[in-house]
């Protein structure tokens, strides 16, 4: 991890007249993972779909190595950030391959083709997203974690440099959970910048390098998980009593949680 190349520079999202996102402002390290983590309705995935250009930003910037994404033509942004949905879905009738050769498409020349490494990078993803075996089915028909899988390495087949994923362990088995953050850890190790909004706090804490506490559109604590995921502040954004211990099977960060 070297320098701030990603900074979220006060992002707001106003949607019908209410306040979604309230003046977000982070930086990420190139190669960090940080964690965003808030309640139900605090305004992850529209900070998440805003930083990657998808919902409208009402003001703010999105700065990656002196670059505004938001001012960048779409094409040019998706070569340097990508994002996985929470629960996309897709009724079109495409194989998991199909899917994931999309995200070469920004790759490609506007005509196709000129991306001669394409075929390569898209079975990489796949395996490394372990999605290899959905390769020839068709989406529709995959399970959620399945589809999440397929979705993973669409996004790895874009070769980000930044990626934000939207709940990325949501449908997933407790082996499925493992895998993918074996994977961020992975995508990591490669510079890649992840930015992911989790609900799992004790995942956040023990695999995240920072962490961005969200409530209600605003940022209340961003740093390392010992400073911003403090028992107290827990209870006052989360509204439950919490204490952390040790996993004993692993050494790491556990979160116990009782009612408040
Ligand atoms: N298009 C929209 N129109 C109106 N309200 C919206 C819209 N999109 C989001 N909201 C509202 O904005 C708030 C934040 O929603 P968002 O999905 O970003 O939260 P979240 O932190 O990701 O929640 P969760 O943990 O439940 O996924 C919610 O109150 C939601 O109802």
């Amino acid at each position: 991890m070297t320098g701030a190349p990603f900074e979220v520079r006060d992002v707001t999202v106003r949607i019908a007249g209410r306040t979604i996102v309230d003046k977000v402002a982070f930086a990420a390290p190139r190669g960090g993972f940080t964690a965003l983590v808030g309640p139900n309705g605090a305004g992850k995935s529209t900070l998440l779909r805003a930083i990657a250009g998808v919902e409208r930003t009402t003001s703010g910037a999105v700065h990656h190595d002196g670059e505004e994404l938001l001012a960048l033509p779409r094409r040019r942004r998706a070569r340097v950030l990508a994002l996985v949905e929470q629960d996309a879905t897709t009724e079109l009738p495409l194989t998991g391959r199909d899917v994931v050769r999309l995200g070469r498409s920004p790759h490609e020349s506007v005509l196709g083709g000129g991306d001669p490494e394409a075929d390569a990078i898209v079975e990489n993803a796949l395996a490394r997203a372990g999605a290899a075996a959905f390769a020839e089915r068709e989406v529709t028909t995959l399970s959620g974690g399945e589809r999440q899988r397929v979705l993973i390495a669409r996004a790895l087949a874009q070769q980000p440099r930044v990626l934000l994923l939207d709940e990325p362990t949501n449908h997933l088995d407790l082996a499925a959970q493992l895998d993918i953050v074996e994977l961020v850890r992975g995508v990591t190790a490669d510079g890649v910048t992840v930015v992911a909004a989790v609900h799992d706090l004790s995942l956040a804490a023990a695999h995240a390098d920072a962490v961005v506490v969200l409530s209600e559109g605003r940022v209340v604590a961003h740093g390392a998980t010992e400073q911003t995921l403090t028992p107290e502040r827990i209870r006052e954004v989360f509204g439950v009593a919490a204490e952390w211990t040790r996993n004993p099977l692993t050494g790491r960060p556990l979160l116990a949680v009782g009612p408040a």
